[in-house]
């Protein structure tokens, strides 16, 4: 008689490490970043401070920003490497894809790709981050035969990544709601990508090598590619008048036929995302400037039909989805805005990884075909 063994689909419910970097609550719906409830840091903090926080542990002293700012304000423009392969790039590609090839591109250009040391792979966490904006912003513009626009170093990260993509002076209650998406969306424990990027590098394969494996996983709808899903959820309801009574019905026709409604639902919250809150009332605002209360009700509609059905709410993709619809993004940009915020959590998590690194590779319990053999020759 052999023991059964214990699967864990999904590695549901499994510890596998420990991290100084989150603490996902779902008992009490928060989260803290290195100790900061991430609420705190979205009303007060910078995307540049909450970056440095995330590699360091502590929030920046202000010669240490500043230096930050500096260096990132250094690393904007996109390198000639990266605009040649991109340009190979159909404009058909998925904007994930096109990321995904950059990092790759980086990686192989970078000469210092297989050196892990902590300062090497600070180093080049602190140049992805700073790259990133360059391309998710210019992979818009090409699909729409707009040429790339230089970045602005008298701006801000998220004022910049704004002006990049739509070469306007931006609004200060866009650039807002945008520094908070990017707060919120930088770092959650072990989900499916980080927990990619760790698997990748504790094998000691290089940086960018796991963030490219990071961005493979954050693509599915299941996972980051959920935000650009509820996009296509408001384009099959349809927004404007009559959108409350055409989500309830779009709904219970999806309900029916089994499909899962992306943006709601989460492996670790099952009473609300912690994060939700926030985002939503930077939709509202948006929603405000803009005159556009028809996305908010459609918002509202959907979610109240889905909590009174399933009881399923909402995780941090159902806000950011039409917050970034409010800012300009077009749909196939929005997972790419999420990769932009997450290679901080990312890198982080690579860099602990590596610090206390043990190859990841859990058990397999065998249930194909009994020992066979060939047939005699
Ligand atoms: C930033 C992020 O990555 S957050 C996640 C973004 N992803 C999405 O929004 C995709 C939609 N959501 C989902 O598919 C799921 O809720 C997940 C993948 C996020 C979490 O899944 P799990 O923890 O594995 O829960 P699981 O899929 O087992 O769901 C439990 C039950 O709720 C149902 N359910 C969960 N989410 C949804 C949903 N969004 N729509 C419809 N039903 C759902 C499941 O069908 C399942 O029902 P059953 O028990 O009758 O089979
Ligand atoms: O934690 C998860 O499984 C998914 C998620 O919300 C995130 O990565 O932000």
């Amino acid at each position: 008689m052999t023991d059964e063994p214990q699967i864990h689909k999904g590695l549901a419910g499994v510890t596998v490490d420990w991290t100084a970097i989150s603490k996902v609550k779902p008992e009490t719906n928060s989260l803290l970043y290195r100790g900061y409830p991430v609420q705190e840091l979205a009303a007060r903090k910078s995307f540049e401070e909450v970056a440095w926080l995330l590699w360091h542990g502590d929030l920046p002293t202000e010669e240490e920003l500043a230096g930050l700012v500096a260096r990132e304000r250094a690393s904007r423009s996109l390198d000639p490497e990266i605009r040649a392969v991109l340009d190979l790039l159909p404009t058909t590609a998925h904007p994930m894809d096109v990321v995904r090839t950059a990092v790759s591109v980086m990686g192989a250009i970078d000469p210092t790709t297989d050196d892990s040391s902590p300062e090497a792979n600070l180093a080049k966490a602190e140049r992805l981050w700073a790259k990133l904006p360059a391309v998710v912003a210019w992979d818009q513009r090409r699909r729409h035969g707009l040429d790339p626009i230089e970045p602005d170093p008298s701006l801000d990260y998220s004022a910049n990544f704004l002006w990049m993509t739509f070469g306007e002076k931006p609004d200060p209650v866009a650039v807002d709601a945008f520094r908070v998406s990017m707060i919120l969306y930088a770092e959650h424990s072990f989900n499916a990508s980080t927990f990619t990027a760790r698997v990748i590098t504790s094998t000691l394969a290089d940086l960018y090598s796991a963030v490219t494996g990071a961005i493979g996983a954050l693509k599915g709808p299941l996972h980051g590619g959920a935000n650009e899903a509820v996009l296509h959820t408001f384009d099959e309801i349809g927004l404007g008048e009559g959108a409350p009574e055409r989500a309830i019905a779009w709904l219970d026709t999806a309900l029916t036929e089994k499909r899962k409604i992306m943006g709601f639902g989460h492996r670790v919250y099952k009473n609300g995302d912690s994060r939700v809150p926030t985002m939503r009332a930077a939709l509202d605002r948006l929603a405000e400037h803009y005159d556009r209360p028809d996305v908010v009700e459609l918002y509202d509609a959907l979610e109240g039909a889905m909590t009174e059905r399933k009881r399923i709410l909402p995780n941090l993709d159902y806000p950011s989805g039409p917050a970034y619809y409010l800012l300009g993004f077009d749909t196939p940009t929005l997972t790419p805005l999420f990769v932009a915020s997450r290679v901080t959590g990312w890198t982080a998590h690579i860099r602990e990884q590596l610090a206390a690194n043990a190859l990841i590779r859990p058990l397999s319990a065998y249930n194909g075909p009994d020992e066979r053999h060939l047939p005699d020759a």
